[in-house]
């Protein structure tokens, strides 16, 4: 991390010879680092804290002083674990969480580097360096889900230079965490680089027995937030990784995992606290950071340990707790003044040592980027027309007393293979008169291949959508009705990615997402939030039973969760690690 302010100068204010530029006089300091609250004031120069304490001699005549009294300074949160593509972009997401009190948070690179590759991320990084507060980078080493030529564009040259970056603080999450069980030669060679450089290494291991847990922790993972049950989290917590409680919109666990600390009387020292990419609605209603140290809190965690969880604890994890964290003299001034200990909702944020938000409300503006200019890949790779052929999303077959693999949700994201017999017309499943399950195709960007297959309780009565919101970026396509699902697809198409709903003729929602099919281009947070309320409630009149839209459509094509997944490769079972049925090349699509 690089500072403005040099050590001459901060030594100077420290001892009143130079003038701070902000000093916050009469508030509780929440001192992190020795577990007290003491009624201090702080000085602040350039984008560092100078004096902590009681004297008042670096206050001249433009220092601005601002009143804490009755108030709590703090240091800004700290999100370890964002993903900062959830239809919000990183702009949208700085904008919603920074006066929240967030002023660090480090992003997985997923979808950017998939669409940019290493130049065009790069650049990305570089521009995003504006941003107020500090927007830093986890960076893939592998996809979340299998696909030829992925370990020509994860290669080792390109990730260790990306690696060396001052914004990227490690490694992503390996979310298929069985390629590091069984000793993968490219993640463990990373690994090892990524120790050598002094970085981290950060985890997700889903189901993760203790036992298995072992070798992931052998592996050189450092972290892990992937645990459900306040045991799973003791596991990880024994086995010296960073144990990171989540409470995501997904996965809203806290309640069970914070036993962990009310019950389990254990060092706090090494653990954490994620949202974990919340959809836009719950960081709208829960906050960011703030709601889990509120929750928390309610929890029964004492406000210091919750408060240490998402600063210091975050920051020693990252190895940034030189720079941010605790409210001390050399530290960056990413300060959040809070009016209770009860909501944690700043009144006041400052980021590098300038106010940023004031009641709730950014007061700089933020940096406008042109997304196009650094993506390479393109969106679709063939004519529009092929999109049309109804024939496309129908599941070839012809013997109607054969079974054919359904994917059958069990919840938002979790499914398994279910064998069914299905009606059969003309050489194709037939679902004109069968109720409750939807017909899927998942279709190549490039147009050389296509996964078909059926979804059992996924939106019974739902016409056509088409997505490329799914973590292949590939064009997902599902539907009672070949025709709606064409137009669907084609308008995805036309809009360069989004997510399209069709009843019979009629386009009865869409949502644009230029950016990588995951992300809208709106710098404001709130048409994130809603797209994401009329696209649940376009599903939810169509019979989707869950609440989380988003991830049941990223998930449906990744190859990590149970059971039967739509992959590049073709239907794949992952716990038996099978492909039930091959994906189609295009081509033979089109002459059959
Ligand atoms: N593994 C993951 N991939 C993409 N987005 C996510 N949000 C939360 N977890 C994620």
């Amino acid at each position: 991390m690089k500072l403005k302010a040099s050590k001459y100068e901060l030594i100077e204010v420290a001892q009143g010879r130079r003038p701070a530029d902000i000093y916050i006089k009469g508030g509780t300091v929440i001192n992190v680092y020795s577990g007290e609250f003491l009624q201090q004031n702080v000085a602040v120069y350039k984008d560092c804290i100078a004096y902590v304490g009681e004297a008042e001699d670096s206050i001249g005549e433009n220092t601005e002083v601002i009143n804490a009294e009755g108030m709590y300074v703090s240091p800004g949160f700290i999100e370890t674990h964002a993903h900062p593509w959830v239809v919000y972009n990183p702009i949208s997401q700085t904008e919603k969480v920074l006066p929240l009190g967030t002023t660090t948070t480090v992003n997985d690179n997923l979808f950017f580097y998939l669409h940019m590759g290493p130049k065009g991320f790069k650049e990305m990084v570089n521009d995003l360096k504006q941003l107020p507060g500090n927007f830093l980078w986890l960076v893939r080493l592998i996809s979340q889900s299998d696909y030829d030529g992925e370990r020509e564009w994860f290669n080792q040259k390109d990730i260790q230079d990306l690696l060396q970056l001052d914004e990227v603080v490690g490694s992503a999450e390996v979310t298929r965490w069985p390629l590091l069980y069984n000793g993968d030669p490219f993640l463990l060679e990373t690994v090892e680089y990524i120790k050598k450089i002094g970085k981290i290494v950060d985890g997700h291991n889903a189901g993760c027995s203790f036992e298995k847990l072992n070798s992931i922790a052998a592996s050189g993972v450092n972290a892990c937030h992937e645990a459900i049950t306040a045991k799973e989290a003791f596991d990880r917590l024994r086995l010296g990784l960073w144990t990171t409680l989540r409470n995501s919109s997904l996965r809203p666990d806290l309640a069970e995992i914070i036993k962990l600390v009310t019950e389990g009387n254990v060092n706090t020292s090494r653990i954490l606290m994620t949202t974990d990419g919340p959809q836009p609605a719950f960081i709208e209603k829960e906050g960011f950071v703030d709601g889990l140290v509120r929750q928390a809190v309610q929890l029964g965690v004492p406000v210091m340990t919750a408060l240490q969880m998402v600063t210091l604890n975050a920051a020693t994890y990252l190895h940034l707790d030189d720079y941010i964290g605790g409210i001390a003299p050399g530290k960056k001034a990413d300060i959040i003044l809070l009016p209770n200990l009860i909501d944690f909702r700043p009144d006041v944020v400052i980021a590098d040592g300038k106010v940023v938000a004031e009641k709730g409300q950014l007061v700089v503006s933020l940096p406008e980027i042109d997304w196009s200019k650094y993506v390479i890949r393109k969106p679709f790779a063939f004519k529009k027309s092929f999109l049309e052929k109804k024939e496309l999303y129908l599941y070839p077959h012809d013997d109607s007393n054969k079974p054919v693999p359904v994917i059958h949700f069990r919840s938002n994201v979790i499914t398994q293979r279910k064998d069914m017999i299905l009606p059969t017309m003309n050489g194709y499943v037939d679902l004109t008169n069968h109720e409750g399950i939807v017909y899927t195709a998942l279709i190549d960007r490039n147009g050389k291949w296509i996964t078909r297959g059926f979804l059992e309780r996924f939106a019974v009565d739902l016409e056509g959508m088409a997505s490329t919101y799914n973590t292949t970026t590939e064009l997902l396509v599902a539907g009672r009705n070949p025709e709606a699902m064409a137009k669907a697809a084609v308008r995805v198409y036309e809009m360069g990615g989004g997510i399209v709903i069709v009843d019979k003729d009629e386009i009865i929602l869409e949502i644009p997402l230029p950016l990588t099919g995951m992300m809208t281009t709106s710098p404001s947070f709130k048409t994130a939030v809603e797209y994401h309320n009329q696209l649940l409630a376009a599903v939810q009149e169509r019979g989707f039973p869950f609440h989380d839209i988003l991830y049941t459509l990223l998930f449906l094509t990744c190859d990590f969760l149970p059971g039967l997944r739509l992959t590049p490769y073709g239907l794949y079972d992952v716990k038996p690690d099978q492909i039930v049925k091959y994906s189609t090349p295009l081509y033979d699509v089109f002459i059959c």
